[in-house]
């Protein structure tokens, strides 16, 4: 019944082995995690001590994205944005968007960019950490452009957890955290969701060299031997 993405194929055949564009700023961002300067830089519209480094991670729903997250920021010492939980939390806020990314998310969704990408920006602001993982964003090229204009910044590597749709289902409906959205009904549009909006953004990376696929099935730790990989092998390029 549920169709593994196997559409993914075309799009990401080429980002196995493709370190994140080395060819133009990667290798000098990862040679500014070791260096320790500490002079303010304008990167894009944000005013940090040190370059960011910014990795988008993208999967369908249930793909891992969150679990794996957790660790990574642990083990490299990345801060953490998942862009649903931001969405979540305005909610929770009572702020005058709050109705409408409710309704957005029950409907398996996406909510208008700006607002993502706004309160992306004030979390990038506020942190003293210039490494970041951007968790469940951008979910479509609308989302992809938006960060762009209004962070002024591209990310420098892409993970992807690539997972098939039974899976993510099975995953998503044992989740028990309460969502809004894990149920069967939305599971299905924000599968949809995915794959009409997402995956042509997964591509877009693919074809700049900085999509890193990750397969999303087996242990949570094996999985995560595989993400361990990519961090070292982009810290092994400094
Ligand atoms: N490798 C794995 N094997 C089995 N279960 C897993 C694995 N990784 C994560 N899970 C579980 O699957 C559920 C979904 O994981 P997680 O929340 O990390 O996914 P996600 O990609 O962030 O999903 P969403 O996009 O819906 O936020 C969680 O209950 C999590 O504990
Ligand atoms: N860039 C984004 C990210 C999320 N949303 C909305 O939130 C829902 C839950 O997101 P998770 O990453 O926690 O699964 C998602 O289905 C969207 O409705 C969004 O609009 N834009
Ligand atoms: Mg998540």
């Amino acid at each position: 019944m549920w169709k593994r993405i196997a559409s993914l194929s075309p799009l990401v055949s080429s980002s196995k082995s493709t370190l994140p564009n080395q060819a133009s700023y990667g290798l000098n961002i990862w040679k500014s995690l070791s260096t320790g300067i500490c002079t303010p830089v304008r990167y894009g519209n944000l005013l940090k001590e040190k370059t960011p480094f910014i990795t988008f991670v993208l999967g369908g729903p249930g793909s891992g994205k969150g679990t794996q997250c957790i660790k990574i920021a642990q083990t490299f010492g990345f801060t953490h944005l998942s862009a649903g939980d931001l969405l979540r939390r305005e909610i929770l806020s009572n702020s005058e968007d709050g109705t409408m990314i409710l309704n957005t998310i029950k409907e398996g969704k996406i909510v208008p960019s700006e607002v993502t990408v706004k309160l992306i920006k004030k979390e990038m602001e506020s942190s003293e950490n210039y490494k970041f993982l951007i968790d469940g964003f951008p979910r479509s090229e609308e989302n992809r452009i938006a960060f762009e204009r209004i962070i002024g910044a591209e990310p420098n590597v892409v993970l992807f957890f690539d997972c098939p749709e039974e899976e993510m289902v099975k995953r998503v409906l044992n989740r028990n955290e309460g969502r809004v959205d894990d149920n069967i009904d939305t599971i299905k549009k924000r599968l949809k969701v995915f794959s009409s909006l997402n995956l042509p953004v997964i591509g877009y990376y693919s074809k700049r060299g900085k999509l890193r696929t990750i397969n999303a099935v087996g242990t949570v730790d094996e999985i995560f031997e595989q993400v361990r990989a990519v961090f070292t092998e982009c810290e092994a390029m400094k």
